[in-house]
C-alpha cells in the first residue's frame, strides 16, 4: 500500500546535485559522458563504528536502501529491526535483486556474497552513511527543528514565511509537503527516513535554498531519521497527550523529544527555543547543556519572546510582541490563543537566526495560513464551514474553545480517531467535543487495519451526553448530515484531517478530502434542500 507521494521517495532517491561528481571524460568506447561518480563503500562506511566488515570496500554504491522490495542493482541495503518484521529477513531478497553491500546489526555469517558490514546501531549507521551519501548537505544550509506535540506544521509554514527574503530560499519539510525550493513534492511522513531527509536537503542546497524548516516527531527522533544532522536552532512547542500506543506513558514521549536538545541525537542546538507556557518546557530548560543559548517564549511575564495585550478575534488576533530589546504591536490572520503561541514560536525561529520582530510585522500580517488548518469552506452557504486538523484532545479543546467564542449559532462537529494509533486519546477526544459542540457525529478517520466498531467503543468511554452525539460509519455522510443540519449563524468543524486527500482503509487507500466533500455537500444542498 502506497500512500501520496511515497513512490517520489522511496528507493534511495538521489539528488540532481551528486556528491561525488567526475568532470568530462572519456568513458569505454571513447564517447564523452557526464555522471555521478558513485561514491564506494570504503568513502561511505570509514571510521563508522562497525562490529565487523568482511567484503570488498572499492564496490561503487548507487543507492541507500532499507526496504528489500525497492533494491535495485547497485544499492546498499540496511537491515533494520522493525515492530512488525524485521530486515534481516530480507537480505537474501535483497542480494538477489542486486544489492551490493549489506549493513545489519546481525552477525550473518552465512552471508559472503556480498560485502557486509555489522555495526551496533543499524538505524545510527544509515543516518551517518546518508549524510554522506548526499555530501553532507547539513552544513551549507541554516536549519531549524520544530517538535512539539501540536503546532509544529502552522509554525513551520509561518517561520518559512517569515524567514524567506527571496523567493525559494528557505526549504520546508513537514506534514504537508516537501517544498525543496524550486519543486514540491506531496509528504508521505511529517519527518521522512533519514536517507529521504539528507537526499531532499541536498536538492535543497542544489535549488538555492540557504535555509530550511523541519518538523520533527518524537517518531521519528525515536527511529533515529534525523540522527546527526545539524540543526542550529531547535524549538519545542509543547507536550500534550498523544502517540501513547507507541511511547508507552508521557514520560517516554517527553525523554523522545529531549533529545533534540540534549545532543543525544548527535549533535547539539546552538539555540534551544523554548514555550515555557508549557510546563514540560519548563522542565526542557533545565535539561539544556550549558553553551546552548536558550531562548525562552510564551505568554508568561518571564518568557524572552512574549505576547502581550492579546485581543482575540473571528477575522484573527492582535497582541504586543515582546523582545528582549523592544516591543511591537502585531496582526495576524490566524484564529485563536494558540495561534499567538504559534506566530511568537515563528517569530522567535527568526529571532534566533537575527532578525528583528520590529520587521516582520507585515510578514505576520500576510500569512495566508496552512492548507487545512482551519481553512474555510466557502461556497455561498449562511453558515461557517471549516476544516482542521485537530486530532488530539487538546487540539480540539483549543479549537473549539475558539470557535465557541465567534460563532453567534451553534457550533456542529464532525470528527474521529484514527486507526492503528494511541487508544487512549479517544474518550478524550470525545469529551473535548462534548464539552464545547451542541451537537456531534463522531465518524471514520483512517480506520488503518483496526475495526471501526472497536474505534467507536473506545470513543464512546468519553460520552457523557448521548443525545449530543452520533455514530456514523462513513465520513461522507457525517459529513452531510452536519451540513443538513447547519443553518445561518452556525459553525460546522471537520477535524481530524484537514489537509489529507485519502482515507487510509486496511487494505486500501481511497480518495477523502473533507474540503472537496464538504463543497460538493454544500452545493448539493442549495440544489436539493432535503437530500
Ligand atoms: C510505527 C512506526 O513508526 N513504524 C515505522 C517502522 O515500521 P516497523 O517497525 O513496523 O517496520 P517493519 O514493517 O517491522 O519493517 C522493518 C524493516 O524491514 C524492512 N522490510 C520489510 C518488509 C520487506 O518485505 N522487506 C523489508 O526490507 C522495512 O523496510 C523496515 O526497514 O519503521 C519503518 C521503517 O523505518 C517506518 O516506515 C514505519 O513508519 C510507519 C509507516 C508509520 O506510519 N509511522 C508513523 C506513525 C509516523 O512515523 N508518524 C510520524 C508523525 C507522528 C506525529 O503526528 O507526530 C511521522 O513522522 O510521520
Ligand atoms: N500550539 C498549539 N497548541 C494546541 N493545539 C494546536 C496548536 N497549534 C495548532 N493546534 C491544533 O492542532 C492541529 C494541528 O496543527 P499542526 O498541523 O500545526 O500541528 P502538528 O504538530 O504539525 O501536527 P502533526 O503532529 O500531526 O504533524 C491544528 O489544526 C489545531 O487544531
Ligand atoms: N501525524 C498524525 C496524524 C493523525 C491524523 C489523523 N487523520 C489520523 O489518521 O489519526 C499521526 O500519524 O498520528
Ligand atoms: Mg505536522
Amino acid at each position: 500500500m502506497a500512500l501520496p507521494g511515497m513512490e517520489l521517495l522511496l528507493g534511495g532517491l538521489r539528488s540532481g546535485r551528486r556528491p561525488f561528481v567526475c568532470s568530462f571524460g572519456m568513458a569505454g568506447g571513447g564517447a564523452s559522458s557526464v555522471g555521478p561518480q558513485w561514491p564506494s563503500l570504503d568513502e561511505l562506511i570509514k571510521d563508522l563504528p562497525a562490529v565487523n566488515f568482511r567484503g570488498e570496500g572499492k564496490t561503487p554504491v548507487r543507492a541507500l536502501v532499507t526496504d528489500s522490495r525497492r533494491v535495485a542493482p547497485g544499492s546498499l541495503f540496511f537491515a533494520l529491526g522493525g515492530l512488525r518484521t524485521d530486515g534481516n529477513l530480507y537480505i537474501e531478497e535483497a542480494i538477489d535483486r542486486g544489492a551490493v553491500g549489506i549493513v545489519s546489526e546481525s552477525p550473518a555469517e552465512s552471508i559472503r556474497q556480498v560485502p557486509y558490514l555489522q555495526v551496533e546501531d543499524c538505524r545510527a549507521a544509515l543516518a551517518e552513511v546518508a549524510r554522506r551519501f548526499h555530501g553532507r548537505p547539513d552544513d551549507e544550509l541554516d536549519l531549524f527543528a520544530v517538535t512539539g506535540t501540536n503546532g509544529k506544521t502552522t509554525v513551520s509554514f509561518l517561520a518559512q514565511h517569515l524567514l524567506a527574503d527571496e523567493p525559494h530560499t528557505v526549504g520546508l519539510i513537514g506534514t504537508v509537503h516537501y517544498d525543496l525550493g524550486k519543486r514540491t513534492l506531496p509528504s508521505y511522513k511529517t519527518t521522512p527516513e533519514s536517507l529521504d531527509i539528507y537526499s531532499m536537503l541536498s536538492q535543497m542546497v542544489s535549488e538555492g535554498c540557504k535555509q530550511a524548516v523541519v518538523e520533527v516527531s518524537s517518531h521519528a527522533i525515536q527511529q533515529q531519521r534525523v540522527d546527526g544532522v545539524r540543526f542550529p536552532v531547535a524549538a519545542f512547542l509543547n507536550l500534550t497527550q498523544d502517540h501513547i500506543d507507541y511511547h508507552r506513558n508521557m514520560e517516554a514521549y517527553f525523554e523522545a523529544k529531549s533529545r533534540l536538545f540534549t545532543g543525544a541525537l548527535g549533535s547539539v542546538p546552538k539555540v534551544a527555543l523554548i514555550n515555557i507556557d508549557d510546563p514540560y518546557g519548563r522542565r526542557l530548560v533545565g535539561m539544556v547543556p550549558e553553551g546552548v543559548k536558550v531562548i525562552t517564549y510564551g505568554v508568561c511575564a518571564d518568557a524572552d519572546l512574549r505576547a502581550e495585550h492579546i485581543k482575540l478575534g473571528a477575522q484573527g488576533s492582535s497582541f504586543d510582541l515582546v523582545w528582549p530589546e523592544g516591543r511591537v504591536r502585531v496582526e495576524t490572520p490566524l484564529l485563536g490563543h494558540y495561534n499567538v503561541a504559534n506566530t511568537v514560536a515563528a517569530v522567535g525561529l527568526a529571532y534566533a537566526h537575527g532578525k528583528s520582530p520590529a520587521d516582520l510585522v507585515e510578514r505576520i500580517a500576510s500569512f495566508k495560513g496552512v492548507p487545512g488548518r482551519m481553512e474555510k469552506v466557502v461556497s455561498g452557504q449562511p453558515y461557517q464551514v471549516l476544516v482542521d486538523y485537530a486530532h488530539t484532545d487538546d487540539a480540539l479543546s483549543n479549537a473549539l474553545t475558539m470557535l465557541r467564542e465567534i460563532t453567534a449559532g451553534r457550533l456542529l462537529v464532525v470528527f474521529g480517531c484514527g486507526g492503528d494509533r494511541d487508544r487512549t486519546k479517544r474518550p478524550k477526544m470525545t469529551g473535548a467535543v462534548q464539552n464545547f459542540a451542541d451537537y456531534a457525529w463522531a465518524t471514520a478517520d483512517n480506520p488503518r487495519k483496526e475495526d471501526l466498531k472497536q474505534i467507536f467503543d473506545d470513543m464512546r468511554q468519553g460520552v457523557s451526553v448521548p443525545e449530543r452525539i452520533a455514530f456514523v460509519d462513513d465520513r461522507r455522510r457525517a459529513i452531510s448530515l452536519a451540513l443538513q443540519e447547519a443553518g445561518p449563524g452556525d459553525c460546522v468543524l471537520i477535524a481530524g484531517k484537514g489537509h489529507e486527500t485519502y482515507q487510509e482503509f486496511s487494505d486500501t487507500v481511497v480518495p477523502f478530502d473533507d474540503r472537496q466533500v464538504a463543497r460538493e455537500l454544500i452545493n448539493l444542498k442549495a440544489i436539493e434542500p432535503d437530500a
